[in-house]
């Protein structure tokens, strides 16, 4: 039996993660919120999962370091900065980071990745995600992780092709891009399409969940599989043998 400590504990995610916890036959150690002590909760946890927001991110970096433990970060909207954080960390302790903790999506990057090696560089890609009205990043970090399997696959750098947010007059699209379009509203947990779009045929391979624990029951697994690793950078791939 692992305690698990829960960043963000009464936020969407945090309700779901303490069912999956219960449910997996684990303990929540506890929970934080903003203002919260995290180095405390940290001192009490075999494992933090983090679901709260990029501006809690170093502290609880900090907080798992200095416990020894290890921490999975589920939080999205993240930009250089944080990774550089997450990649300093990862020296001292386990981090598993992903914008999804899914098995579905985890196996659909990996399906994402042996596409884009396969098909030609005439075939477009294009990322569509869709996502509940309360979410407050995009794209989404499922569609970032998905757009960076595809460029893996194609060996080039994902921010220096990204063609994202068009409207206007935006000229034809450029060769290689990697698209994002990103829809808001209702109550959706999180849909993701990529599209190949070659010519006069296209390939769609997609995920649609259906709620929050698919999430949450992914995150308790990679949190327990953490424990006892050697430190170092981990992603979804790794926990379910996919890297
Ligand atoms: N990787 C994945 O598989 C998934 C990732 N996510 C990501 O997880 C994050 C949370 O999503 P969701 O639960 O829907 O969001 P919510 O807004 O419902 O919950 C966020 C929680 O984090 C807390 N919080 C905010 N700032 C801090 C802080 N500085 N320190 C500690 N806690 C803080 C909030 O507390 P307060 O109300 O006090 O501000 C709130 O309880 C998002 O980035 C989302 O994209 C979501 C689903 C799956
Ligand atoms: O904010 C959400 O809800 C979700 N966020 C993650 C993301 O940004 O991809 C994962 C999931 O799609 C739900």
């Amino acid at each position: 039996m692992a305690r698990i400590g829960i960043i963000g504990s009464a936020g969407r995610m945090g309700g779901a993660l303490r069912e999956a916890v219960a449910a997996a036959g684990h303990e929540v150690s506890g929970g934080v919120d903003k203002g919260g002590n995290v180095a405390n909760l940290a001192d009490n946890s075999d494992a933090l999962v983090d679901f709260s927001a990029p501006a809690a991110l170093k502290d609880n970096l900090y907080a798992a370091v200095g416990a020894g433990i290890p921490i999975l970060i589920g939080t999205t909207g993240l930009d250089e900065s944080h990774h550089a954080a997450i990649e300093s960390a990862s020296g001292a302790i386990p981090v598993l980071q992903t914008g999804n903790t899914s098995l579905g999506v985890t196996l659909l990057a990996h399906l994402v990745k042996e596409a884009a090696a396969r098909l030609g560089p005439d075939w477009d890609i294009e990322v569509l995600e869709m996502h509940h009205r309360m979410k407050v990043d995009a794209p989404s970090g499922t569609a970032l992780l998905l757009g960076e399997a595809a460029a893996e696959a194609r060996g080039i750098d994902l921010a220096a092709n990204t063609e994202s947010g068009r409207d206007g007059h935006t000229g034809a699209r450029a060769s290689g891009a990697i698209g994002f379009a990103a829809l808001r509203g209702g109550t959706v947990a999180g849909d993701h399409s990529v599209i190949f779009a070659g010519e006069q045929e296209r390939i769609t391979l997609s995920h649609s969940a259906e709620n929050r624990l698919i999430f949450a029951n992914g995150a308790v697994r990679g949190a327990t599989w953490l424990i006892d690793r050697e430190a170092k950078r981990y992603t979804m791939r790794d926990v379910l043998g996919l890297a």
